[in-house]
């Protein structure tokens, strides 16, 4: 049965179909794009699939045994079309599910496919081409069986043509992405952990800054953002990235965020030594603490995801302290706080509000805001338009980022066990909240935590509330500062006469010279920056909102209306 509706609007379509060996009345509102249908047993529970959540629609022959039961002996040549979709579990899962419909009309039955076919035609972000890496190496040494048993069966019922990169070395993927024909894709996919999407990030960053002729190793540079998103199918050791974008650590809920083509702007933070750049960073920069944990476990990789634990454990018991200088700007565009007791969730308004002074600096410029995902071919376009105005937004930038210079900022010298930057919660499976829970995916601002030294046992309370529901920043040894940008010198690059531009040192000439007899680590620690260890420990950092873009849409609140949801009738939400 169609619906009579005005002109130009699209009918709603209701049907008795048959669903297993019974009838059940099935809806398509075309308009609101809401696939709606009631089960004829499991209670009659009501079904409710928003076709931004349908995976494939597809004809299907009803096999021999199907069409010798119930109903379907009575029909002739019964005709059917399965519907794939996106079933939202607890925590953040989410799983594909089928439903096929059947009846006795061959047309009724065509036009059903005919008019789901046309509005996931109509889901213009969603991806048609990707390109996708896979380290074999990574985790449980997994890599390639998840994404070809998991993976890429949900690609190719959702119609996703691939090209697959087995990396062969260290890099492999990162130096491919400077030479590959990147217009063709409408994604890049990583399968790994958190190296492996670094690898990724720094070849499609560094490709978009040397195609717009932005020199990296300047710490000032606007950069230009990367507009190609990236989708992480998680199988490494931490897969921070994907825990704390998306909520869990599952490839095929992954695999289904990268199908109906979601999109989630990330922070990006560049880290710089003496005018060099070093790495970029969006999970994670850890000094001390976790870049001693780092620096052990990589000669343990052996071990697999327990490395972490072990070296975990020994750098504990170490408990080597470090003596340096930070210096850092606090983020004051910025809405939140890092002590705020809510966290970033999907459509969080404070990073919609960063997205917004963005949106209106790239405005200035005459810059195309490229904050929605559009096709290919508009990707294309807009990447053409912005070689056109790049030059006016580079100017732009450049004055506003002297400007930024001058601001505030606020230095601070001591004895730190960890000095932890955290561009987002870094929630993963060891940190369910992560080491800020408070910290935003997309704000622009970076969460800087501070544990001075302290004894083993208040480091192994503030550690254990990095695993638990208690404030890890409950402390008087710890604190924690919303930033835009940080400059670290230890006191043994100080001495050594590194010459970071360094603001701490240009405003604070001496530091820790009053205590000779200092017991601090004779050693520098080393910088994790996202599981990958830096060459040096003077560091310049720089938070940039939004440089890059993920397929997924960062963590959804726990829908504690779906059982209500699914015993309300049809009639009532159509
Ligand atoms: N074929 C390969 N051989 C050796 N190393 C590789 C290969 N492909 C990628 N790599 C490197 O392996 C490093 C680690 O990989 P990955 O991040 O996937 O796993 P992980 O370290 O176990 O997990 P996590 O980063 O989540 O802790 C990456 O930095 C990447 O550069
Ligand atoms: C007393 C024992 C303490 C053990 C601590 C174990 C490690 C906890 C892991 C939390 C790290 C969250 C931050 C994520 C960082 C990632 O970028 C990085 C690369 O995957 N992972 C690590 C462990 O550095
Ligand atoms: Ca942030």
């Amino acid at each position: 049965m169609e619906q009579q509706l005005p002109a130009g609007r699209r009918p709603r379509l209701v049907s008795s179909l048959g669903l297993g060996q019974r009838c059940c009345e099935v809806t398509l509102d075309q308009e609101r794009g809401l696939l709606a249908w009631r089960h004829p047993r499991r209670g009659g529970e009501n079904y409710f699939v928003p076709t931004s959540e349908i995976i494939a629609v597809e004809e299907t022959e009803l096999n021999k045994k199907q069409r010798n039961t119930g109903k379907w002996q009575k029909l002739a040549k019964p005709h059917a079309f399965t519907v794939y979709y996106v079933k939202k579990a607890r925590n953040h899962r989410w799983w594909c599910r089928d439903v096929t419909f059947w009846c006795g009309d061959e047309n009724l039955c065509n036009q059903w496919t005919q008019a789901l076919k046309e509005l996931l035609e109509m889901q213009k972000c969603r991806p048609k081409q990707l390109l996708v890496y896979i380290n074999p190496y990574g985790g449980k040494r997994q890599g390639k069986k998840i994404y070809e048993q998991k993976v890429a069966p949900l690609f190719s019922l959702a119609s996703i043509s691939t090209d697959v990169v087995i990396t062969e070395h260290a890099n492999h993927a990162k130096d491919n992405l400077f030479e590959v024909n990147i217009n063709k894709y409408d994604g890049v996919v990583c399968v790994g952990g958190d190296g492996m999407f670094s690898e990724v990030m720094h070849g499609l960053i560094g490709r978009m800054q040397k195609d717009s002729g932005i020199d990296q190793n300047n710490p000032k540079a606007p950069l230009v953002q990367c507009n190609i998103r990236i989708g992480i199918i998680p199988a490494g050791s931490t897969d921070c990235v994907c825990y704390s974008t998306v909520g869990i650590s599952d490839p095929v809920t992954s695999a289904l965020h990268i199908i109906v083509g979601d999109s989630q702007p990330l922070d990006v933070s560049s880290v710089h030594h003496n005018n060099t750049f070093l790495k970029y960073s969006v999970s994670l920069l850890g000094y001390g603490f976790y870049g001693d944990i780092l620096k052990d476990s990589e000669k343990k990789r052996w071990m697999g995801p327990m490395r972490y634990d072990y070296s975990g454990f020994k750098t504990f018991l170490s408990h080597h302290y470090y003596e340096g200088t930070i210096s850092f700007q606090p983020a004051k565009h910025t809405l939140g706080s890092p002590r705020d007791k809510d966290s970033c969730r999907t459509g969080c308004y404070i990073c919609k509000e960063s997205e917004q002074q963005l949106a209106e600096q790239q405005k200035k410029c005459g810059l195309k805001h490229e904050g929605t995902v559009s096709s290919k071919a508009e990707h294309v376009f807009s990447y053409m338009h912005r070689q056109d105005t790049v030059q006016t937004w580079l100017a732009t930038q450049r004055s506003r980022q002297t400007e930024e210079d001058e601001e505030e900022w606020k230095v601070i010298k001591g004895k730190f066990l960890a000095i932890n930057a955290v561009n987002m919660s870094c929630a993963c499976p060891r940190s369910p909240k992560g080491l800020s829970p408070a910290a935003h995916l997309a704000d622009g601002s970076a969460d800087l935590i501070l544990v001075r030294k302290c004894s083993r046992f208040d480091f192994l309370r503030h550690l254990v509330r990095n695993t638990n529901q208690d404030d890890q920043f409950d402390f008087s040894f710890v604190d924690v500062y919303r930033v835009k940008s940080f400059q670290f010198t230890s006191k043994l690059s100080e001495d050594n006469g590194s010459n970071v531009t360094d603001i701490g040192k240009k405003r604070f000439g001496q530091f820790c010279r009053d205590h000779p007899a200092c017991c601090c680590n004779i050693a520098d620690s080393t910088w994790n920056c996202d599981g990958e260890t830096l060459d040096s420990s003077a560091i310049e950092v720089r938070v940039h909102c939004q440089l890059m873009k993920l397929f997924a849409r960062g963590i959804e609140e726990n829908c504690k209306d779906e059982a209500a949801y699914s015993h309300s009738s049809i009639e009532h939400l159509l």
